[in-house]
């Protein structure tokens, strides 16, 4: 029987952001870790486990304390000696971000060389969350490690939860992209990708049609679009829900991973697909007015909250 606790897959870099004149600030962050981050600010009594591969260096060290300060767990992710985290710096045109990255042999690329390790990870979760940089950091052999873990977790009753989060760059090419996001689709409750990632990467020509295209295989579908309506089908119905309008943004970064951090919070306590989406767009619209992919715990529960 699948437990109370929540697991989230994939890599968390070192993050750069706030760049005035010289100065950076470095902090931590990678989609399935901001995710999980407003996850377990909005679901404070689940225990919490970002499951990955860590090196053994100064900054590994860090990160690692960073998230047991926060609560977050590691379970039996692996710690490999030698190995270190990936890095990746935030510019802003406005408030909209792009990312610099430098991550090609980051420890996270291993985080299914152990798969013992890794399904033990998976035991006892209420839910497991995943995206498609999980799958496109992973070689094959990899990631095929990695959809059997997530079966075998489905199978014991685990709710298993999916962003496509296209990212180019990290696929060899377009094809093996599709290929790999709808076999983790074939192994999917709850989807979350968002329009614009949607039409560059299957061509849709509107949220209406990734949603119908994903309702093939997942069960409840949120299809974000930045500031546009979050649109949900849920065994067939669709349902807009509005997003807010932030006057000031100052850096998107972490925006859609926060709303789903705050849409599965919101669906794991019990709510509906509509208000968990309302909640979700709240905890996103505070994400966008802070600096960095993380917002602190208490600006997320207001917002969850308001
Ligand atoms: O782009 C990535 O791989 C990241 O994980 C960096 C950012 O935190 C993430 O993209 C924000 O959604």
């Amino acid at each position: 029987m699948a437990g109370n606790g929540v697991a989230s897959i994939g890599e968390c870099m070192l993050e750069l952001s706030g760049q005035t004149g010289p100065n950076w600030r470095m902090g931590f962050a990678g989609d399935t870790f901001n995710t999980l981050w407003a996850l377990h600010a909005l679901s404070e009594d689940r225990p919490a486990t970002y499951v990955s591969a860590f090196g053994d260096d100064p900054f590994s060290q860090g990160q690692i304390g960073f998230f047991a300060e926060n609560g977050i767990g590691i379970g039996s992710s692996p710690v490999i000696l030698g190995a270190r985290p990936g890095l990746y710096a935030i510019t802003l045109t406005g408030a909209e971000r792009s990312f610099t990255y430098w991550r090609g042999d980051a420890a996270a690329r291993q985080l299914a060389s152990d798969p013992a390790a890794l399904s033990k990870n998976l035991e006892n979760q209420a839910l497991v969350y995943f995206s498609g940089i999980t799958l496109a950091i992973l070689d094959d052999a990899s990631r095929k490690t990695l959809l059997e873990a997530v079966t075998k977790a489905r199978a014991a009753g685990s709710l298993i939860a999916f962003d496509p989060n296209y990212r180019p760059r990290l696929w060899r090419n377009r094809e093996s992209a599709q290929a790999a996001i709808v076999e983790a689709l074939g192994v999917t409750d709850i989807a979350l990708p968002t329009f614009p990632d949607e039409q560059m990467l299957f061509g849709d020509e509107t949220p209406r049609a990734t949603a119908e295209r994903l309702g093939q295989w997942v069960g409840e579908v949120i299809v974000k679009n930045g500031e546009q309506p979050a649109l949900i089908a849920e065994s067939g119905t669709l349902h807009d829900v509005p997003a807010i309008h932030v006057a000031a943004p100052v850096d998107t970064t972490g925006a859609g991973d926060s709303f789903n951090g705050g849409y599965l919070a919101a669906r794991l306590a019990g709510h509906g697909p509509q208000e968990a989406a309302s909640r979700a767009h709240r905890v996103a619209a505070a994400v966008v007015q802070v600096r960095g992919a993380l917002a602190p715990f208490e600006t997320l529960r207001a917002a969850f909250d308001s």
